[in-house]
């Protein structure tokens, strides 16, 4: 089932908080939706939900139009994480799941079983004012997926997770893609999407920058980093042709080059200059691309 946007637009009185978005994403896939803050990524959340009218243009899934109606195939996670506080865990998925048209026994045993995963059995009933935050969102995510949506958006799933809790959390919406769900997620985590995700857009100020694929959009962008160390200083490569970009760290640098052939320019100019340990080419970073792509909107 594939989702599609065709030419979305919504404003917010004279404010176009979404502007002329056309995206498809494609079936079984996990999608990354990125952009600065206010770029507009939860508006087109909301619209593709049905929980926000759109001004103009057409969304649809499978060629039929999408609402929140069809709630047992779709799966949210919102920005605003919206749990019961007073609740226990178990009446709270049980009553989101018996919305979602399942039976309470089924919705018990897919609880124990998430509970099981992210090693908190004991919170099955335990109120969710009592959760830690980072918990709380487990939670969340738990009711996002108990009823084995076909298509599934989250929204900054990863925010407020220490590094233990983002690796089980990213383990289980791979998972999740792996059994067969559409997956769109909003992160302003690059690392997150650059591991997670085939295909991704970035948005600025409600339009998209950087469309496609991720390997095509980094063989695209054409710059490459190039890590030197070295004893001697390499204060000389600021200036050095085709060097974009210089960033002084431990022990030597980080360079932004325009093309891989800098590199061998490069590496012949620090030729007798003293002893080099380190000289590596690397692709461009997801975060190099934002910030590039993005960052000249701040200025
Ligand atoms: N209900 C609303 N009424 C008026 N303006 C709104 C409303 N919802 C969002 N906006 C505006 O639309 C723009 C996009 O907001 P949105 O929440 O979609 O951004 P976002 O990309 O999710 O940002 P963040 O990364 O900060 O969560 C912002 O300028 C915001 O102020």
């Amino acid at each position: 089932m594939t989702l599609i946007l065709e030419n979305v637009t919504k404003r917010f009185g004279e404010h176009t908080a979404v502007d002329n978005l056309s995206l498809t994403i494609p079936e079984k896939e996990m999608f990354g939706f990125l952009g600065g803050n206010g770029a507009g990524k939860t508006t087109t959340f909301r619209m593709i939900l049905g929980l926000l009218d759109k001004s103009e243009g057409k969304i649809s899934w499978n060629n039929e139009q999408i609402n929140y109606g069809k709630s047992n195939l779709i799966g949210y996670l919102p920005e605003e994480r919206g749990l019961y506080p007073k609740l226990k865990v178990r009446e709270q998925i049980i009553y989101l799941g018996r919305l979602r048209g399942m039976e309470k026994a089924e919705i018990v045993s897919e609880l124990e079983k998430w509970l099981e995963r992210f090693k908190v059995p004991e919170y099955m009933d335990k109120k969710v004012e009592e959760l830690s935050k980072g918990n709380q969102q487990k939670i969340q995510f738990i009711s996002a997926v108990i009823h084995k949506p076909k298509l599934l958006i989250l929204d900054e799933p990863f925010s407020g997770l220490d590094p233990v809790n983002v690796e089980m959390l990213k383990e289980a919406v791979l998972d999740v893609k792996e059994s067969g769900t559409s997956i769109v997620f909003s992160s302003h985590q690059m690392d997150h999407v650059e591991e997670m995700c085939e295909h991704l857009c970035i948005l600025q100020k409600g339009r998209p920058v950087v469309q496609g694929a991720l390997r095509e959009i980094k063989r695209s962008f054409g710059k490459k980093n190039l890590i030197v160390h070295a004893d001697e200083s390499l204060e000389f490569l600021k200036a050095f042709p085709g060097v974009v970009n210089y960033k002084k760290v431990m022990d030597g640098c980080k360079l932004q080059i325009e093309d891989e052939a800098v590199s061998q320019e490069i590496f012949q100019a620090l030729q007798g200059k003293g002893f080099i340990r380190k000289f590596e080419l690397e692709e461009p970073s997801l975060n190099d691309i934002f910030i590039e792509k993005v960052g000249a909107s701040y200025e």
